[in-house]
């Protein structure tokens, strides 16, 4: 907890927690290689997914499809690998030990063998238990990998900031903790696992969990300080008073190519791959009466995004649960659209965010640029290209009316007598944008934020009509 006393030493403080964190610890904990890190090399990957016949065969084939497309993109999002090959396999027991049943298994085994070129499998399941890992490496002769190792894998290649690579590096910690486990049966079964190093009383297998559940603890709590900076932040920001929209949506349905049409901040860079962006960034920009307001840019969504990388990074979704208004991104010419929108819903749902919040989501449909003579028919969406900087106009004012009705705030100009503690009343109560026009007779037009709770005792308070 922060009690200090001014701004000027929360500042301090700020910095001096800025202090604690050894960035070249973090940088050493983030570039240890993990034994199952994949690498930089190239790859081609034949992809498997097993799932559970239920309902209708249409029904099964729709989400398997949607599943599947969804594998290929994580594949396609590393440059330099490939799709060889997919198959999509029902099975009784996707999560279980042992994935496929044997003829399925025999099938697949002749034909990943007989893939020209084929350097990776990727069985599109959570997790894989490293003995079945094992098992399918040694009867394919190649890579295998799960959704958790590849998914993890795309994240360290996206992560910039401190904040990303610390979760990356908890969220590697299962991995490491099942590989351990599977190393130490394996000893024992050679009769070496359990013996004590001499003088230390620890087995071999206890100083290796102990030393991993040290490198938790270390990432828990650098991750910890960083959090409470954010929160320092964000109670700051509160104080400023500026509107907080989030922008949430699929993952390459264009949301950072959005708040950068809606900011013009030129340091954003969208890109066209799944989890461009994995850390929370806040942007301002302006609506049409002036008033400012802080666009939160978030980490994309994914069907099966897997539970523990979502628990590492949940984190990051905080800030989402302390905005003002959210704005649900849609990429339209995606043909899983109307799928994604489901998701994405009910992600937001198991998030916890307020029902408030919920129902102030504005929903965009976004790359309409894409499809000729697109056609929203719902009148509460707003259709637009945020590439080609179609429709933002509309979308502005929609935002303005919705941070209007949810916050209570709104811009007003109001004339104020300088020689009389309004200014100062108006920097405690509320948000001054601009002072203009200090003309002769001691008046000034303020620009303000202003809630219609603060107005209304401004209002009674200086007597103004
Ligand atoms: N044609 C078209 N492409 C768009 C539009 N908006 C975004 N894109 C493209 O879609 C790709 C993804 O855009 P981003 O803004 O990075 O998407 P994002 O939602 O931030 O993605 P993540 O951060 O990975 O979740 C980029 O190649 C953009 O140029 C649009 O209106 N029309
Ligand atoms: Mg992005």
């Amino acid at each position: 907890m922060f009690k200090s006393k001014s701004q000027n030493t929360d500042n301090n403080r700020l910095e001096d927690e800025e202090d604690e964190l050894d960035e070249a610890e973090i940088e050493e904990l983030f570039q240890q290689q993990i034994p199952t890190s994949i690498g930089e090399e190239e790859h081609k990957v034949f992809i498997v997914h097993p799932d559970v016949k239920w309902g209708s065969r249409k029904q099964f084939l729709t989400t398997a499809a949607l599943q599947m497309e969804e594998a290929v993109g994580l594949v396609n999002t590393l440059y330099n690998w490939s799709v060889v090959d997919k198959i999509i396999l029902s099975t009784k027991t996707p999560e279980k030990k042992r994935i496929f049943g044997k003829g399925n298994f025999q099938a697949l085994t002749e034909k990943v063998r007989a893939t020209p070129g084929v350097t990776a499998v990727f069985v599109n399941v959570e997790r894989l238990s490293p003995s079945s890992e094992k098992e399918l490496q040694e009867a394919w002769g190649v890579k295998v990998l799960d959704r958790y190792s590849l998914v993890l894998h795309i994240f360290r290649c996206n992560a910039r900031t401190k904040e990303a690579k610390l979760q990356i590096s908890l969220a590697e910690i299962p991995l490491l903790r099942s590989r351990l486990r599977n190393e130490a049966a394996k000893l024992d079964q050679q009769g070496g696992g359990s013996r004590y190093i001499m003088g230390s009383g620890e087995t071999l297998y206890e100083v290796q969990q102990r030393l991993l559940k040290e490198r938790e603890l270390k990432i828990r709590s650098a991750l910890e300080r960083l959090r409470r900076k954010r929160h320092l932040l964000r109670s700051q920001r509160k104080h400023r008073d500026f509107p907080i929209v989030s922008v949430m949506g699929y993952t390459n349905c264009g949301k950072t190519t959005l708040i950068k049409a809606l900011t013009g901040d030129a340091g954003l860079q969208p890109k066209d791959q799944l989890f461009a962006t994995l850390d929370v960034t806040v942007h301002a920009g302006q609506l049409p009466s002036h008033m400012t307001v802080l666009y939160v840019d978030t980490i994309g969504f994914l069907s099966q995004l897997p539970h523990q990388l979502i628990d590492s990074f949940s984190a990051t979704l905080e800030d989402v649960t302390h905005s003002d208004l959210i704005i649900h991104v849609r990429d339209i010419s995606h043909p899983e659209t109307v799928n994604q929108k489901v998701n994405v819903l009910n992600v937001l749902k198991n998030l916890q965010i307020p029902e408030r919040l919920l129902n102030s989501i504005i929903e965009v449909h976004n790359k309409i640029d894409l499809i000729e003579g697109y056609e929203v028919g719902d009148a509460e969406v707003i259709p637009i290209s945020a590439l080609k900087q179609h429709g933002l106009e509309v979308l502005k004012e929609k935002i303005e009316e919705a941070v209007v009705k949810y916050t209570g705030k709104q811009t007003m100009t109001l004339k104020v007598q300088l020689n009389s503690s309004q200014l100062a009343w108006l920097y405690k109560e509320a948000t001054v944008q601009a002072v203009d026009d200090v003309g002769d007779d001691c008046t000034a037009n303020v620009k303000v934020i202003i809630s219609q709770a603060a107005y209304g005792r401004y209002r009674k308070l200086f007597q103004v009509t």
